[in-house]
């Protein structure tokens, strides 16, 4: 049913392309002036297409591998200089905080902007804050007079969007549409170029505030999801000593003496069917974002009214024994041909969604995990602490974020 359900959202045009209503998240993006969380309709139309602009003209330049290359390597020092095992979690959230941060903001920063772990701390106090429902969302009546956490939750929120409006602010005082230097000046032009060519109907739908709100997305959506990416594929590849030793051998061939680039990604199918072999077994979003239906529809001959709350079990499609041999068991040669090439993109493996509302940011981070574990593995090796067991969750936890439970491991480093 799940595969079954996900091809009907490829294929179903707009029926489920819908965002269901939430309080807390109209109010915590300026009336869902965002992508992720604004309803099917022209407004996010016109601003996922930008926003896909700016990533695809972002992607043409260099600045993510030098980005990749610089945060790697302070990562990697600081991981090989602990005295004993350690959870890698801290390591794996502010390696992929700096790269995000770096790719959206580049060198340009305010003078006053704070140290990037005081904005990650601030993030994750928003992140806990928001990690259970809030009543406000569900009794109407207590919108008037908030939850202490809701009220919590809003300031947080402020402090983050306050770090993204004056990053932009600084990028407008030096934009030069000849010298694009990071994402932000990317969405920038989008919008200078979309202003020119619609006018005022599109400067309605993309103004500065949706401005700051579309990188606000791009952040959140991008943090979380790539962080805890990167923590299961530490877990897997610390469980796995085989396929990091294969991963390595084929890093060390097509690369040599120097650093992994982007450019070798095609040398390197073995780590990205790793890679592909981490999100099949657990998908962070295993359950994707919420959807609404925007019609009266079916799916396998079920009837779905106009306006009902539908989540698509991604994970169920990527356990399911039906398309996926052994599905519980580690093999990212699954995803390699005879060959050992990758092969065709098998349609169960959705660990970005499908459809209208498909992840916007799969064309930079898949590429961009690639080369961070490229980059890890050419300097170091990761085992499972001694006395730590193997444990992999089978089943997920929370619907909207799928993280590993707490392990340890040691790094060693490599001569190559
Ligand atoms: C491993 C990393 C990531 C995973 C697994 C992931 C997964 C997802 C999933 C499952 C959705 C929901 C799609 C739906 O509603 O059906 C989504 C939406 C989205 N993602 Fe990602 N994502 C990742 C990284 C990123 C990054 C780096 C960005 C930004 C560049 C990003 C931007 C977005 C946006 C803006 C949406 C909302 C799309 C819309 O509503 O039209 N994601 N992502």
């Amino acid at each position: 049913m799940a595969v079954l359900f996900a091809i009907v959202l490829r294929s179903a045009g707009a029926d489920f392309a819908g965002r269901p209503y939430q309080h807390s998240l109209h109010e915590m993006t300026d009336g869902c002036k965002n992508v992720a969380f604004a309803d099917y309709g022209p407004g996010w139309k016109l601003r996922r297409k930008l926003a896909l602009q700016a990533i695809r003209h972002y992607m043409r330049g260099a600045q993510m591998e030098n980005a990749v290359h610089e945060v790697v390597a302070v990562t990697a020092d600081k991981m090989l200089a602990e005295p004993g095992a350690f959870d890698p979690k801290g390591y794996t959230s502010l390696l992929m905080f700096r790269i995000l941060d770096s790719i959206l903001f580049g060198q340009t920063k305010p003078r006053d902007c704070p140290p990037l772990e005081q904005v990650m701390d601030v993030f994750d106090q928003f992140a806990k804050e928001s990690e259970e429902r809030f009543l406000e969302d569900v009794v109407p009546l207590v919108r008037f007079c908030p939850t202490p956490r809701f009220r919590r939750a809003m300031k947080v929120m402020d402090q983050f969007i306050d770090y993204i409006r004056k990053n932009i602010e600084e990028h407008r005082k030096s934009f030069s549409p000849d010298n694009i230097r990071d994402l932000t000046d990317s969405i920038l032009l989008a919008q200078i170029e979309a202003a020119r060519a619609d006018g005022k109907e599109t400067m309605e739908q993309f103004s500065d505030s949706h401005v700051v709100q579309t990188i606000f997305d791009i952040l959140a959506a991008g943090i979380d999801t790539s962080r805890t990416t990167l923590h299961w594929a530490l877990l897997f590849l610390a469980g796995h000593p085989k396929v990091q030793t294969r991963m390595q051998a084929e890093i060390d061939a097509a690369t040599g003496p120097r650093l992994p680039q982007l450019a070798d990604k095609p040398n390197l199918p073995y780590c990205e069917a790793t890679l592909y072999e981490v999100m099949r077994l657990s998908p962070v979003a295993p359950t994707s974002l919420p959807h609404n239906t925007m019609c009266d529809t079916t799916v396998g001959g079920y009837d779905v009214p106009k306006n009902t709350l539908v989540l698509v079990n991604l994970w169920a499609a990527m356990h399911d024994p039906g398309k996926w041999e052994q599905p519980e068991e580690f093999k990212p040669e699954r995803f390699l041909d005879a060959e050992g090439q990758l092969s065709a993109k098998q349609e169960s493996w959705m660990p970005f969604s499908t459809g209208r509302r498909s992840c916007i940011g799969e064309s930079v981070v898949k590429p961009e995990l690639v080369l961070i574990l490229a980059c890890l593995l050419k300097t170091l090796s990761v085992s499972l602490a001694p006395g730590q067991e193997y444990r992999v969750t089978t089943r997920f936890v929370s619907l909207f974020l799928n993280p590993p439970l707490p392990y340890s491991i040691a790094v060693t480093p490599r001569n190559k």
